[in-house]
């Protein structure tokens, strides 16, 4: 760990690392095939939001969508991770929204181009307050959930999750060498929605943490 205050992670992340469909619920939503190994893709530094700066909704979409998921702060880098150390490289955590252009990945999926209009926007990921590892004692069995204005559309548990948070940091190092201040998303629970201009979104971990987030236009 260097000199650098965690707490501000996103300021010197280098990765976003986002793992899709880790929910059966969520995959059958849409409609995907339940997934036998994890589904990657990755979003930049420039995607950071934090609390009281609007998420905004980019000129080349009509449908985002919200997907509350929780993060993962790597602490400590590593390549080829064991699944048996994984947890000692986490630093904390995250809620996150990975807002996702659902009309531009559609179209993207037809195509069989890549996700990265759809995922990667500015703003496409709000974070929460950094979560020292010590306050989430159990990563795989929180709730996380969300409200848009006011009605709840998502709340899951990450017991759900197909693939776990050691596997997941084991599987990504062996193929992208996790660095200090790397964020992973951990994919999301059913209930993805799209958002309009002026809604609030309001989401949280358990009594953990909580955040508030508006919508914007480009
Ligand atoms: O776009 C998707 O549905 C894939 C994804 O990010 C997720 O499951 O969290
Ligand atoms: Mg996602």
């Amino acid at each position: 760990m260097t000199s650098r205050n965690v707490s501000r992670f996103w300021e010197w992340g280098k990765k976003i690392i986002c793992v899709g469909r880790n929910y059966a619920d969520h995959a059958k939503e849409l409609n995907n095939a339940v997934p036998t190994e994890p589904v990657l893709f990755l979003k930049t530094p420039s995607a950071y939001l934090t609390e009281g700066s609007p998420i905004l909704i980019p000129k080349y979409s009509n449908s985002v969508h919200h997907e509350i998921e929780l993060g993962v702060v790597i602490g400590k880098g590593g390549t080829a991770i064991p699944q048996s150390s994984a947890m000692q490289h986490v630093a904390g955590y995250a809620l996150c929204l990975d807002m996702t252009a659902r009309d531009v990945q559609n179209d993207c999926k037809s195509k069989g181009l890549p996700w990265t209009l759809a995922k990667a926007f500015n703003t496409s990921c709000p974070v929460s307050e950094f979560i020292p590892k010590e306050r989430i004692p159990d990563p795989g069995n929180v709730t996380i959930w969300l409200k848009v204005n006011d009605q709840m559309r998502q709340n899951g548990c990450t017991s759900q999750m197909i693939f776990s948070i050691p596997f997941l940091i084991s599987y990504i190092s062996e193929i992208i060498t996790l660095e200090e201040w790397d964020l992973i998303l951990t994919g999301t629970p059913k209930g993805v929605s799209a958002v309009q201009v002026h809604d609030e979104l309001h989401a949280g971990i358990d009594d953990v943490v909580s955040m508030t987030f508006t919508v914007g236009r480009l």
